[in-house]
């Protein structure tokens, strides 16, 4: 099969660095346009960007020349990724999609729309169903192909893994409530956090974090709507989620710790609970897409873990971790949850889904 042609948008920033690292010597993609501001267009790409991953920069992109992100410039691309700041992302990504191409979303805009599946690869990707009605439609009567998919906030990408699989098992949460202590790299480069800031610190606050949490747990657990068309929500009523976010002085992975409770009144035990975390295989691993996780969640046993620095990369950084399983003395169960906020809470879920698009041939 021929690669599908990719173009990333917010190409120059932290999460388009990342999209860029996953896409060198990709088997299934060809980069093939990088977007972003007028600051950095008509530069050549290593001149325009900051490069501050520990990879060092893919030669393949060093001479590519940034363009403006106008989709007239992207019309050879299969896919667009986007990694564009929020403050211009939701204009720019509509702009592309009503001019007919597919986008995957990192940026926060799009995702309360009912109709744009907010997508955890290794999750939900059964949201993808409405992308595919789109598509079917659009072929059928000739209207615009154009759609938008978005990746959810990267925190809430590791607190939801370990728990749909949970709730399928199990039946429905109840109360569920997280601290987190995520990543530097979270907030991006530019200004991103200082290191007077950071160094010797914790900063107790996320701007906009704890509600993203709270209401894209209840979309990204939500199901299809009858016609296919939209995703409902998890009502309010049936479940309370409370999120509290920390910055921490760690440069790439989230983590997490989770209490939750069940609604039923028989729940059950520790090692059930673990057992169902072990045995959950994503569709993604089913379908042998290249960048699926061989193991979606990594259970481990020892006291101290998971640790960002040492568990991060698991599965390349596309599986989650969990550790510490526990009865709580308040609710059911607690837990700590590890997970790449660059990979899988944004540019490789970006891939992942881009990979089980191609493998339905939906682009
Ligand atoms: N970092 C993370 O872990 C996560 C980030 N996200 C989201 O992903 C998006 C990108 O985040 P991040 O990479 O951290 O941000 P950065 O600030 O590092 O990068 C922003 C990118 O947007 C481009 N840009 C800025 N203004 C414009 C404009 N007017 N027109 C076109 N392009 C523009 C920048 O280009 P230039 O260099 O030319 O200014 C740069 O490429 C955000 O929406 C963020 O909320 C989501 C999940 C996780
Ligand atoms: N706010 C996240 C990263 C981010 O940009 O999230 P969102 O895409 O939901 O705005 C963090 O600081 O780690």
């Amino acid at each position: 099969m021929a690669k599908t042609k990719a173009g990333v948008l917010g190409a120059t920033g932290s999460v388009g660095q990342r999209f860029i690292l996953l896409l060198a010597n990709h088997p299934d993609f060809e980069l093939v346009k990088l977007g972003a501001s007028s600051r950095s267009a008509g530069k050549k790409y290593k001149d325009a960007c900051n490069w501050k991953q520990t990879d060092i920069i893919p030669e393949y992109v060093e001479n590519l020349v940034v363009v403006e992100c106008k989709s007239e410039f992207f019309q050879d691309c299969d896919i667009v990724f986007s990694g564009l700041d929020a403050d211009y992302a939701g204009i720019i990504e509509q702009e592309f999609a009503d001019n007919g191409l597919g986008v995957i979303s990192n940026a926060k805009n799009h995702r309360q729309d009912p109709e744009v599946p907010l997508v955890v690869p290794i999750i939900n990707p059964e949201h993808l169903a409405l992308v595919e009605n789109k598509i079917v439609k659009a072929k059928e009567q000739g209207t615009n192909k154009g759609f938008i998919v978005c990746i959810s906030n990267c925190s809430t990408a590791g607190l939801v893994a370990p728990l749909k699989p949970l709730v399928e098992k199990f039946g429905p949460l109840k109360y569920l409530i997280t601290t987190t202590m995520q990543a530097v790299s979270g907030a991006g480069f530019s200004p991103g956090v200082g290191s007077m800031d950071i160094l010797d610190n914790v900063i107790p606050y996320i701007g906009g974090e704890e509600e993203k949490m709270e209401w894209e747990t209840k979309k990204i657990l939500g199901s299809i709507s009858a016609d296919g068309l939209t995703i409902e929500n998890i009502p309010e009523s049936e479940l309370k989620v409370s999120a509290s976010c920390n910055r921490v002085a760690v440069i790439d992975g989230h983590t997490e710790c989770v209490s939750f409770s069940f609604k039923s009144e028989e729940k059950p035990s520790v090692d059930e609970v673990k057992q169902c975390l072990k045995d959950y295989q994503c569709e993604a691993t089913q379908l042998g897409v290249t960048s699926a996780p061989k193991q979606t969640i990594h259970v481990l046993d020892q006291n101290d873990r998971p640790q960002p620095r040492l568990d991060r990369n698991r599965d390349a950084g596309y599986a989650v971790s969990v550790g510490r399983v526990r009865k709580d003395t308040v609710l059911d169960f607690k837990m700590v949850v590890l997970s790449h906020n660059t990979i899988i809470g944004a540019a490789g879920s970006g891939i992942l889904i881009a990979e089980i698009l191609r493998a339905k041939k939906l682009i």
